[in-house]
């Protein structure tokens, strides 16, 4: 890829994650640094490929010139820089590698991590014909999916070697125990609807619950 290509496509990419990271910051889809973003850049293989990725530890709700890099599908930076990628970065290194998707949302809220406990040991959330199923492009009438949880160790690698099994066909995410959501799309656009699906579907699994008991 020539260096002009490859400027124009990391701006791209930076710039839409740092549109993204506003919209969610503002619904607080943020707390206490949590959450990660990052988006594929120019030519991808399996095998070899690059994305750009929020730095680590950073207030995401706040902007600045140095919140994101490029990373390598092996996790390190392309570049020499000082920042540190996200401490996930791996975890995104493997839902690159297993879909081939473009872009790749975390986020750590209330809802979530109270149905990642609440189905733990079923190892998936169950989501029964409600209409934004269809934010996945599941069509079927009263669909019924599940959404794989898989435990939040501290040590990534560990969630990191779980994650390709881990994955549902036609479902574009998945849970941490007690963490939080990794949503995924062909692009920015078909990811933050994807993620959007999620938290509105674990709201309702949430008080569906709450309204059985
Ligand atoms: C500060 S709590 C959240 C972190 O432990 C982690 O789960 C997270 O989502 C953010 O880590 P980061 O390294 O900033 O990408
Ligand atoms: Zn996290």
């Amino acid at each position: 890829m020539s260096e002009t290509l490859r400027l124009e496509e990391k701006q791209q990419a930076f710039s839409e994650l740092r549109d993204i990271k506003t919209t969610l910051a503002a619904r607080g889809w943020f707390p206490a640094t949590s959450g990660n973003l990052s988006i594929r850049v120019g030519d991808f293989t399996p095998e070899q490929f690059t994305f750009a990725i929020t730095a680590s530890g950073k207030d995401k709700s706040v902007n600045t010139p140095s919140d994101f890099l490029l990373v390598n599908e092996q996790g390190k930076p392309t570049d020499i820089t000082g920042l540190k990628p996200s401490a996930e970065t791996l975890i995104h290194c493997e839902i690159y590698r297993a879909t081939g998707c473009g872009a790749i949302f975390h986020v750590h809220t209330v809802f979530n991590n109270l149905v990642s406990e609440l189905f733990w040991e079923r190892k998936s959330i169950p989501v029964d014909g409600v209409e934004l199923i269809k934010g996945f492009n599941i069509w079927d009438e009263e669909a019924q999916i599940e959404i794989p949880i898989l435990p939040n160790y501290t040590d990534i690698p560990r969630i990191a070697e779980l994650v390709e099994k881990a994955i549902v066909p036609r479902i574009p995410g998945i849970m941490l125990r007690k963490h939080g959501i990794y949503a995924w799309g062909a692009n920015a656009f078909e990811a933050k609807r994807h993620l959007e699906a999620f938290e509105f579907l674990f709201e309702y699994v949430y008080r569906l619950e709450l309204l059985k008991k």
